[in-house]
């Protein structure tokens, strides 16, 4: 057996994760061509690669097919329940910064706080005989924030990409997605909420709490721990 970690395959979280591994001395690598999901490890011993999308790291350590994986907290409290059970963070990286926020048109010159999205969501019922539509893919870490702020009158639509258009395309009244530079939001002329995030996220090293170890694996892990500092 090996200490399996899982990296995401792609795009910026995959280059900063081989950076942040390369200043602790480990060399991940792509094997092959740049559609090839496999990748080795060197400056380690006994520690092997698993190239994947970043949303199914949480799922593969909480299933115990991975030791360890890099993701952001986001995908991890959304995708796992009980993450706090499943998973435990090691290092946060320091990159990856996004917050999931709520956000409405910037038109609505009268919603500012979860407080005004709540009145506006009834008065939204009343007048349209539907709810409100929230568009979003973190589905489980909205309704928690909702249902804690009180705010029931609405419907969440199911987005996994481009989510901040779904309002000039009229499929959706709101979004929840995750903001880092807030270019986004802009050009789609949405404001946030001024409540402050759902939740700040970063990418983070994660250990699985479920994940099998022989004792070689131990033993590697308390190598690997040792190089963090
Ligand atoms: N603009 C951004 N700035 C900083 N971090 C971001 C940004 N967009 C996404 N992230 C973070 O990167 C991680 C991966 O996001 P996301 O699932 O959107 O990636 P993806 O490339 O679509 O991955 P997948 O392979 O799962 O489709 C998440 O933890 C998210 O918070
Ligand atoms: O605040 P900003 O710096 O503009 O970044 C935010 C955008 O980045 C992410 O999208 P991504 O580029 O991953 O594409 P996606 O819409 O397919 O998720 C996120 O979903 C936002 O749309």
């Amino acid at each position: 057996m090996t200490l399996k970690l899982g990296v995401p395959s792609k795009g910026r979280l995959m280059e900063k994760t081989f950076e942040w591994f390369a200043q602790h001395g480990i060399t991940l690598s792509r094997n092959g061509s740049e559609r090839e999901y496999a990748g080795s490890v060197e400056g380690i011993d006994g520690m092997s690669l698993v190239l994947l999308s970043a949303g199914e790291i949480p799922r593969e350590l909480a299933a115990g097919r991975i030791h360890l994986g890099v993701t952001g907290t986001d995908l991890v409290q959304e995708k796992l329940p009980l993450w706090e059970q499943q998973v435990c963070p090691m290092e946060e990286l320091a990159f990856g910064h996004a917050d999931l926020i709520l956000a409405v048109p910037r038109a609505w010159v009268d919603v500012d706080t979860l407080d005004d999205l709540d009145a506006v969501a009834a008065a939204f019922r009343a007048r349209h005989g539907f709810r409100l539509r929230i568009a979003t893919k973190y589905h489980r870490l909205v309704r928690e924030y909702l249902r804690q702020g009180g705010v029931a009158d609405y419907a969440l639509v199911d987005s996994q990409g481009a989510t901040e258009g779904t309002v000039a395309n009229e499929t959706a009244e709101a979004i929840a997605d995750i903001t880092s530079s807030g270019e986004t939001l802009r050009a789609n002329h949405l404001k946030v909420l001024s409540d402050g995030p759902i939740l700040r996220s970063q990418a983070t090293l994660w250990r699985s709490r479920v994940a099998e170890l022989e004792d070689a694996d131990r033993a590697t892990l308390a190598t690997f721990t040792a190089r963090l500092g």
